[in-house]
């Protein structure tokens, strides 16, 4: 293809435009622009101005910054042609397969993570949102339960997404809120997308990846231009009542160290440090009885599994769900394929009903589900590779396969000391291949907790009563928006195989960055 070039002025000075496979701003020094990264283009004749807007990395480990150029063209006719031409032209391609001026419900949770999200929300986000011709309905959530009952009553047909300014908690209580809407699928099928401005951020950290899933303008750019991805989420069952779980539930050591220590949430992600040496001292067993229905126990299988799914992901192309809003390959191809220990197709409920999916399971049953008989330090179950930025918890998890990554770290095959070791690794998922973490794939489990047992159960990161519960799967129930399509997160075998980058490139070797290495000290959690 041919480049267009422009020549402007800013502030009196010269800037060259070059439009080619991304766009290049020359001035003193020069931009790479991917067309991704370009939230706005647009030319105004009688003013001869001209506004473009993006977001860029000015360095490997510098965040992304927000740029906004206005410029003047000459006022001859050719000029101006050729001006009205480059902005639709940088315009068709920065919005090439994404509807422009999405309508979004932010909402703002003042007290998450170091309650910094006001002035994050008002200083980055929203001029990025605005210059990207969003549409915002912004709300701060006064108290708990504020975000359940905003989405509980969403009027569904006015917004393309739902944003979330705050941690992993405001995201669970939207997608209770849908969950409880008087059209739940209808409701979960709006696109969540996290701002990350809490503690543990561990949806983020999933969508952008380990080196931008704290970066604000990523997050915003994904909520401007992202694609809806399904992924399933989980019902739990707990004295009679139904919630909704997207991301993890954590029992023993990784709940203490989350749920106790709410009172230290200042500390940003450092409380989880505080809370992990104290689990630590106390080296405390989790006195419960596990069950689970498992599909998938076999660490190698699992992680082909997850290189195999990847690779399609990445050979297919995108296929438009939502009016403007292009879904990822994994929702198209992926959706419940899996089977359950009984060769069971694990597809869910036809989504044409309206309401919840059934539940499949009772409390009482017990045909085809295995017991797990050890002594526990820590129960964690999920979805999503990154529970937090120092802990890739479930490393092979997959959005849509069905089914609930299960880790248990045993309580008598280890030790403190091996546990404090493991924390290197851990941001990289290391710990998977231990042997004394037991990692199964289910599609249902249930926790008994042992007569006068005491402790902690975190739920997406809130605190749930320590009592028995059930959890199953829906499959693509939940509705996000993503960059890639898929988890952002890189997992690498020892020694071996690497997963590979959309580009081709080797990345996350064992070991990694050194300097990176040495940041990731501590294991926190959602
Ligand atoms: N105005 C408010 N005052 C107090 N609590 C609030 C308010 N608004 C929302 N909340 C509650 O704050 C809690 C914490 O929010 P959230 O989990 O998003 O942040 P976080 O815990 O800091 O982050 P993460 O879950 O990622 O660790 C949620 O349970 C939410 O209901």
């Amino acid at each position: 293809m041919a480049e267009r070039e422009l020549s402007l002025t800013v502030n009196g000075r010269p800037v060259k435009l070059v439009l080619g496979t991304e766009l290049k701003v020359v001035k003193q020094g020069i931009h790479q622009v991917p067309f991704y990264q370009v939230a706005a283009a647009s030319f105004h004749r009688d003013s001869r101005k001209l506004y473009i807007a993006y977001v860029l990395k000015k360095g490997k480990k510098q965040p992304y910054s927000f740029v906004e150029l206005n410029g003047q063209v000459k006022e001859d006719e050719d000029t101006l042609r050729l001006a009205m031409e480059f902005a639709e032209a940088l315009h068709e391609k920065a919005y090439h397969g994404v509807k422009y001026g999405r309508r979004l419900r932010v909402l703002v949770n003042p007290n998450g993570g170091v309650g910094k999200a006001v002035s994050i929300f008002s200083k980055q986000v929203e001029p990025l949102l605005k210059a990207a011709g969003c549409t915002l309905d912004v709300s701060q959530t006064t108290h708990n339960g504020h975000a359940f009952d905003i989405a509980k009553s969403l009027t569904l047909d006015s917004y393309d997404a739902v944003v979330t300014v705050s941690g992993d908690g405001l995201v669970h209580e939207v997608l209770n809120g849908f969950a409880n809407h008087a059209e739940p699928r209808k409701a979960l099928s709006i696109p969540v997308a996290p701002i990350p401005t809490g503690s543990g951020n561990g949806l983020s950290l999933n969508l952008l990846g380990l080196e931008d899933g704290f970066d604000i303008l990523r997050a915003t750019l994904n909520v401007i231009k992202g694609q809806t991805m399904h992924v399933d989420v989980f019902s739990i069952t707990q004295g009679g009542k139904r919630t909704l779980s997207f991301m993890s539930q954590a029992l023993g050591l990784m709940a203490d160290l989350d749920i106790g220590t709410e009172n230290l949430r200042w500390m940003g992600d450092t409380r989880f440090i505080y809370g992990l040496l104290r689990g630590l001292i106390k080296f405390k067993p989790c006195d419960v009885q596990l069950s689970y229905k498992g599909a998938e126990m076999d660490k190698h299988q699992m992680f082909q599994t997850l290189q195999s799914r990847r690779k399609a992901v990445d050979d297919s192309t995108s296929v438009p769900v939502l009016p403007g809003i292009p879904a990822s390959p994994t929702s198209a191809n992926f959706a419940a394929t899996s089977t359950d220990a009984d060769g069971d197709r694990l597809e869910d409920d036809p989504k044409d009903g309206t309401g919840l999916p059934d539940l499949k399971y009772s409390m009482e049953d017990t045909e085809g589900w295995n017991k797990f008989d050890e002594k526990l330090l820590y129960l964690y179950a999920g979805k999503g590779p990154f529970v937090g930025r120092d802990l890739m918890a479930f490393p092979v998890s997959l959005p849509d396969d069905g089914l609930i990554d299960i880790v248990v770290q045993s309580h008598t095959k280890t030790s403190r000391l091996e546990i404090l070791g493991s924390f290197e690794g851990a941001p990289r998922g290391e710990q998977y291949w231990s042997d004394s973490i037991h990692y199964v794939k289910a599609s249902a489990y249930r926790i008994q907790p042992k007569p006068k047992a005491k402790g902690c159960l975190s739920i997406d990161g809130e605190a749930f009563p320590f009592e028995a519960f059930q959890v199953e799967i829906h499959p693509g129930l939940g509705t996000l928006l993503s960059p890639k399509g898929y988890y952002a997160a890189e997992f690498a075998q020892p020694g071996g195989a690497v997963a590979k980058k959309k580009d081709g490139k080797k990345s996350g070797v064992k070991g990694g960055d050194k300097k990176e290495r040495k940041k990731g000290t501590l294991w926190c959690c959602a």
